[in-house]
């Protein structure tokens, strides 16, 4: 193992990695299991350890954006919201964006897995196959708190001895009998859920969130995948501060599929570029932003676009950063007649400390929570006006087409005073034509790619489908629990209940911001297709020797956030690669 050091480095390896993030690391762990193949990671970004807001769940907010641990991207104007340009954080640390995320543990529903199935040809992808890895990738762990868990998850549908751990909330607040209660009063749309990361997800539970109760403390694809003993394995080196700009290959320029089999990069920002080579498969791991970049930097994209930038195109694949998916999401607040809400720990840096030495002494409190107590997944009825006039965006009749979840704090910037409820909705099925890109503007491949995540854009269900998603928001706040809780919205400019469609849209248009579950960027699709960027053994198509393994493969993104489809997707990609170099798990 290397952190940070050159000199120990081969000068070839079987396996490179490129991206030590949510996926990368899944993939070196479970190749390295195999102790006569040797895999390099190269990470751009720092290693986590040692690094408090990384570890402490409720600190999670803190990890982004502009800090060390962030890309720092901003996207394009985005013309559905107002032209704003949204700040769109990705991991830029060893874990990557597992560990700065938000932690919610959340995996879709069957339909959007049988969709992947379907629209790759592949039964590989379909939720019955991809249960085990879900399951295989994840530790249940007993809550920080310890507290009797029975009826608040269901679990045979979780893995218990995987690398990335989940809990249940490990300490309770205030607002969760409220909640219950609230969820009991209304009816409709709001009912029970066991379990929602059972494949048919609608309804309200308890949050799952990757955190290891055990240790009240964040679990990253580093602190699970690549824990010490992994770390150990003398087959796995992993560089860290080495940002890629290129693969390359060596085939005679006019080959049919050039083989692709090394990699140039740089260290700590600077330098001369260096190369290693991958004998066996170069995998892309670099997220569903930079690992467009780097295909669109080495020639691999669109031929007309990459030779205005004098980039000599190798491999012509148009779809190459098209076809970007993400998910808006939504925040309400209220002023709360409460002392107990988290608001002081965002804001008052003593009360903030003191908490953090609770942590540390009893893994226990505040700080082993995340952002959410609560989820729930909404399904807008098949006769709804809205889906007369545009195509019903859901994978199928089981999915979701919004997530509700309720925060104990404010979500967003904490005002100097106040105590608040927050509640957020995020939209899951983003309409066909709500699609974005990351391309390149120069032939440096160090340059900052321009990213549209395409929010919102989308005219004929993206509005509509919000616009349900704040009500059942507002009708959820208007159970008579809170009655003696909520004083009033935190800003004026807020809708209710009784606010016209223009007024609510005039808000969401305001308001709405990236969940920043980003997919789509190098899609998958059927073997000998046209379109797609992969074939579904994560192949790029027309070439050899690279293999592509992150969010970016996913051609939509499915009904919930989306590092357990990852963590899932890169556990199965391990297990193709594995089959193709003839090796069994
Ligand atoms: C702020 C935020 C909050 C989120 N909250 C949640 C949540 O609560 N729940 C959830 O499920 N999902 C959440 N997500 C989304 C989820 O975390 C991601 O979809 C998932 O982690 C992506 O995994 P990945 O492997 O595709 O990419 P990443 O984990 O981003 O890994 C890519 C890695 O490659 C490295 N890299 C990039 N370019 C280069 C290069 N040129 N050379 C070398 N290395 C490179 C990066 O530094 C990074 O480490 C959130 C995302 C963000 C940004």
């Amino acid at each position: 193992v290397i952190l940070g050091e050159v000199d120990s480095l081969r000068e070839t390896y079987d396996f490179v990695i490129v991206g030590g993030g949510t996926a990368g690391l899944v993939v070196a762990n479970r190749l390295t299991e195999i102790s006569k193949f040797n895999v390099l990671v190269l990470e751009a970004g720092p290693t986590d350890a040692g690094v408090l807001e990384i570890e402490v769940p409720f600190l999670c907010t803190h990890t982004t954006p502009q800090t060390p641990w962030d890309w720092n991207y901003t996207t394009i104007p985005q013309a559905a919201l107002n032209g704003a340009s949204l700040t769109y954080p990705r991991g830029h640390v060893l874990g990557g964006t597992s560990s700065v995320n938000c932690l919610v543990y959340t995996r879709g529903s069957q339909a959007d897995f049988d969709r992947y199935a379907q629209v790759t040809g592949d039964s590989g992808w379909s939720w019955k196959s991809m249960l085990p890895y879900f399951k295989k990738s994840e530790k249940f762990t007993r809550p920080s708190d310890n507290h009797n868990t029975t009826g608040q998850f269901d679990p045979a549908v979780h893995g218990f001895s995987g690398f990335n751990s989940v809990s249940l909330p490990g300490a309770s607040t205030a607002i969760d009998n409220r909640f219950n209660e609230a969820v009991g009063q209304l009816g409709g749309e709001f009912f029970e859920q066991l379990d929602y990361n059972s494949g048919t997800p609608l309804g309200f539970g308890w949050s799952q969130a990757v955190i290891d109760g055990p240790s009240g403390t964040r679990s990253s694809s580093s602190s699970g995948y690549l824990q010490k003993k992994i770390l150990e394995r003398p087959n796995l080196h992993v560089l860290v501060n080495a940002q890629v700009s290129r693969i390359l290959h060596n085939s005679k320029a006019e080959a049919a599929n050039p083989l692709f089999s090394s990699v140039e990069y740089r260290i700590n920002g600077k330098g001369s570029l260096r190369t290693v080579t991958a004998t066996k498969e170069i995998i892309l791991s670099a997220g569903s932003i930079n690992t467009p970049q780097i295909l669109l930097n080495s020639g691999v994209g669109g031929k007309t676009a990459l030779e205005k930038l004098d980039i000599v195109s190798q491999v012509d694949i148009e779809d190459v950063g098209q076809n970007l998916s993400d998910h808006p999401i939504i925040t309400f607040a209220w002023l709360v007649n409460a002392s107990t809400t988290y608001d002081d720990f965002n804001r008052n840096i003593t009360l903030q400390n003191e908490e953090i030495q609770i942590w540390n002494k009893t893994r226990q409190g505040v700080f082993v929570n995340g952002i959410a107590q609560h989820i729930g997944f909404v399904r807008v009825p098949d006769n709804s006006s809205i889906f007369q006039s545009a195509p019903n965006p859901s994978s199928g009749p089981n999915s979701p087409h919004f997530e509700i979840f309720v925060s104990n704090f404010l979500l967003g910037n904490t005002p100097p005073t106040g105590q608040f409820l927050s509640i957020s909705a995020i939209m899951l099925t983003p309409g066909v034509a709500a699609r974005g890109s990351v391309t390149i503007t120069s032939n440096d491949p160090f340059s900052t790619p321009v990213i549209d995540a395409g929010l919102m854009r989308d005219n004929g269900t993206d509005l509509p489908l919000m616009r349900e998603a704040v009500r059942s928001i507002l009708r959820l706040a208007s159970a008579p629990t809170w009655a003696n809780y909520i004083i009033g919205p935190a800003s004026s400019t807020q809708p209710n209940l009784n606010s016209s469609d223009n007024e609510i849209d005039a808000f969401i248009k305001g308001n709405a911001r990236s969940a920043y579950h980003v997919v789509g960027t190098s899609s998958m699709s059927k073997k000998g297709a046209k379109t797609g960027v992969v074939d579904p053994n994560l192949l790029l198509k027309h070439a050899a020797g690279v293999r592509i393994v992150d969010a970016s493969v996913l051609p939509f993104v499915p009904a919930g956030h989306t590092q357990a489809s990852t963590y899932a997707l890169a556990e199965r990609a391990a297990d193709l690669i594995k089959a193709d170099f003839a090796m069994s798990s």
